[in-house]
């Protein structure tokens, strides 16, 4: 079945958005609600950007983080909440060895998503998917292999190789759109629906390099010796990925992460070259079709880059955990909202460690415009008792409760 019934625009473009934002104090106005007053000079620092919603109080903790709006507690979720790690996953993939059975039959899609929803109640369900998955819907075949990973068949890496190119055909990723429609269902609001695609450069590694590399050897030397074909390549991600995104958010996604996991392999001056501008390009269309949707950016390895990520017009910036949160929080400021960053090794460690260093993060972050995730994703081997203990320490804050404590009256 395809997926014509998703033919509306954007929920958001129904409600009347103005998609200019506008500054509006938060919080810190000189007098609080219950009249305590709090220090003057904190008053401008608190000024962010943020755009009217008008059903703001309705929405998932994880969106309402994503804007910058007040929250009582961090949301959270995992990247790769679904998978290897849990139990209930490794014996339904006993019965569906095939990776693209797996995450291409809206069924199986549904029920691996749900898997970590029903374990551990986070606040984001991700969709189960891949970032290649989208590939043979504009003419690039793949495998997924158990030991090698990603397999591309055939790189491009010539004027030859662009010709396999053509527009995305979403009604090959039709088990996508499927799949998000039943899980919005499924979740009810009480939890985000999360989206996710590759960036063009971290996509296009895959694709020249043939699979994974360590070395990014052959798409690093086609900046220098074949940038056209680079570019045309890139360019031809990026008109397809947007297109991608827009169709993920039409089929129920309250928000979309772009994961320029490879982006942090290049040099920061290489990145605002070859990856930052396709990226910057997504946004716009996206922002333009659905200004509603938050948009997440990750990169692996990002210390070099933060201040460039913020640049692309994000609403999130995930961190890894080679920054410090304080750090990370001061170079970007408070007018953007921050995910991150746990190490995914603290999964395996005492469990009063990680709640420790759940409880540092958090400080360091902030009350506002931060979602609480990992620096990287769930490593294989994880105990789910870990997992479950991560998204019990995020239920256990209380924002409000914390903050009658450290009110500064005048
Ligand atoms: C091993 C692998 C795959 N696909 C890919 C790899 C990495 C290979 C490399 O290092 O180059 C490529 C990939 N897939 C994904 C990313 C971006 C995130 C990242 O940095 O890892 C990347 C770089 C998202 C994803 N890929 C997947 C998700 C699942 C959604 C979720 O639960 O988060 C995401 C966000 C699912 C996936 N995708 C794959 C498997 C085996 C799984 C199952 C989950 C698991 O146990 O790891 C295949």
């Amino acid at each position: 079945m395809g997926f014509s019934s998703i033919t509306s625009g954007c929920g958001c473009c129904s409600l009347g958005w103005k998609s200019s934002s506008f500054l509006v104090p938060l919080r810190s106005n000189s007098s609080t609600p219950n009249g305590v007053l709090v220090s003057p000079t904190n008053r401008f620092n608190r000024l962010r950007m943020i755009r009217p919603y008008a059903s703001a109080s309705s929405e998932p903790l994880l969106v309402k983080a994503a804007r910058g709006l007040p929250v009582s507690r961090p949301p959270a979720w995992m990247m790769r909440q679904a998978g290897r790690y849990m139990a209930v996953y490794r014996k339904l993939a006993e019965k569906h060895p095939s990776f693209r059975e797996r995450s291409e039959t809206t069924d199986l899609i549904v029920e691996i998503s749900l898997q970590p929803w029903e374990a551990f109640h986070p606040d984001g369900v991700i969709i189960f998917s891949d970032i290649l998955t989208p590939l043979p819907a504009f003419g690039v075949p793949f495998d997924i292999e158990e030991v090698r990973g990603p397999v591309i068949q055939t790189p491009i890496r010539s004027e030859e190789g662009l010709k396999a190119l053509h527009p995305i055909n979403l009604d090959k990723v039709s088990f996508v759109g499927e799949s998000l429609k039943i899980l919005k269902q499924e979740v009810g609001g009480k939890a985000a629906v999360l989206g996710f695609v590759g960036a063009p450069w971290t996509i296009a590694t895959y694709i020249v390099e043939g699979g994974t590399t360590r070395t990014y050897t052959n798409i690093k030397s086609m900046c220098h010796t074949a940038p056209h074909i680079l570019r045309a390549l890139l360019s031809h991600l990026t008109e397809a990925i947007a297109e991608y995104v827009v169709y993920q958010v039409k089929a129920g996604a309250d928000c979309v992460q772009i994961f320029d996991s490879w982006g942090g392999q290049l040099p920061p001056n290489m990145w605002e070259l070859w990856s930052k501008p396709y990226i910057n390009e997504i946004v716009g269309i996206v922002k333009k079709r659905c200004p509603e949707i938050p948009l997440v950016l990750y990169i692996n390895g990002n210390g070099g880059l933060l201040e460039k990520m913020k640049g692309t017009g994000v609403d999130v910036i995930g961190l890894d955990w080679t920054v410090d949160m304080a750090d990370g929080r001061r170079r970007l400021g408070d007018d953007i909202s921050i995910q991150g960053n746990v190490d995914p090794a603290y999964l395996f460690s005492p469990l009063s460690a990680l709640s420790d260093e759940i409880h540092r993060v958090v400080k360091c972050a902030g009350q506002k415009g931060h979602i609480l995730n990992l620096g990287h994703g769930v490593l294989v081997g994880t105990p789910e008792e870990a997992v479950a203990r991560f998204f019990d320490v995020a239920r256990s804050f209380n924002f409000e409760s914390v903050e009658e404590k450290t009110k500064v009256v005048v």
